[in-house]
């Protein structure tokens, strides 16, 4: 794949939206799991636009957090407020990736149609979709047969495929090549400019310099520090995230 092409936009779906789903606003939020504390009193603010790192060491709860964010989880304690809309009504307006890419066992063009079908929404856009990832010429291909990158790609083409609002993306990228890791990453970045809010769990440091706006670095379940990139990467606030960028910290 050359270039993430832009989605025309005749073909992007009007996000018809009377109220945005943004800013959202985390105020003590905790989540216990089979007894155990897995996020403590979460405090988080996200506007509209930008990309947000989601960063921490393994077991920090980023993963959960994304989860809770989703909808896929409810917390335990604390307030998640969607500027006023309920988590439900949330949800349809949201796309997650995961690490590893959930298709189906159908052809690529297939994966992309049934979420269009599914949510009702043009289906001629299945080829629009899949050039806009890289893909059109695998579009009769079985998914299965799609290279790990291949796969993360059509992920996405069937995330975009929903013009959500945000995109949560759950490491994405960690078991790619660097050629594949590009084409990723310009896909986001494509998304982001044109006005999908993107939150992405990364362990990647490379990665998040390139694309993030701001950072939230979780440790052991709680907001460590939240700012702009620039600020964490060159003079981050706390010990664990110095520790953390210096390859020092493990949990
Ligand atoms: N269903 C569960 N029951 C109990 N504990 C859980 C459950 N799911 C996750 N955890 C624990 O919650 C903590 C946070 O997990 P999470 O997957 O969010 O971490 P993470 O920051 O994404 O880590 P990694 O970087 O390793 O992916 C971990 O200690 C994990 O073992």
């Amino acid at each position: 794949m050359s270039e993430a092409r832009p989605l025309p936009a005749s073909l992007a779906t009007a996000r018809a939206v009377a109220v945005p789903i943004l800013p959202l606003r985390l105020r003590g939020v905790g989540l216990r799991l089979g007894g155990a504390v897995i996020l403590d009193g979460v405090d988080l603010d996200l506007g509209a636009g930008g990309c947000t790192m989601v960063m921490g060491p393994n077991g920090a709860g980023k993963s959960q957090l994304l989860k809770l964010l989703h909808g896929l989880t409810a917390p335990s304690a604390g307030t998640i407020d969607w500027n006023g809309h309920a988590p439900q009504a949330v949800r349809a307006r949201q796309a997650l990736v995961f690490q590893k890419p959930v298709l189906l066992r159908r052809s690529v063009a297939a994966n992309v149609d049934f979420v269009l079908r599914a949510r009702g929404l043009d289906r001629s856009r299945v080829s629009a979709l899949l050039d806009h990832v890289g893909l059109a010429h695998k579009a009769a291909q079985p998914a299965r047969h799609l290279s790990g990158g291949e796969a993360q790609r059509l992920a996405l083409a069937r995330a975009l495929a929903t013009d959500p609002e945000i995109l949560f993306l759950d490491e994405p990228t960690a078991s790619l090549d660097p050629a594949s890791v590009q084409a990723i990453e310009r896909i986001v970045a494509r998304a982001r400019e044109g006005g999908t809010r993107v939150i992405f769990v990364t362990h990647d440091i490379g990665q998040a310099r390139r694309l993030a706006d701001d950072v939230v670095f979780l440790h052991r379940g709680r907001v460590a520090e939240h700012g702009p990139a620039r600020d964490f990467f060159r003079q981050p606030r706390t010990e664990a995230a110095r520790r953390f960028l210096d390859g020092q910290l493990v949990v």
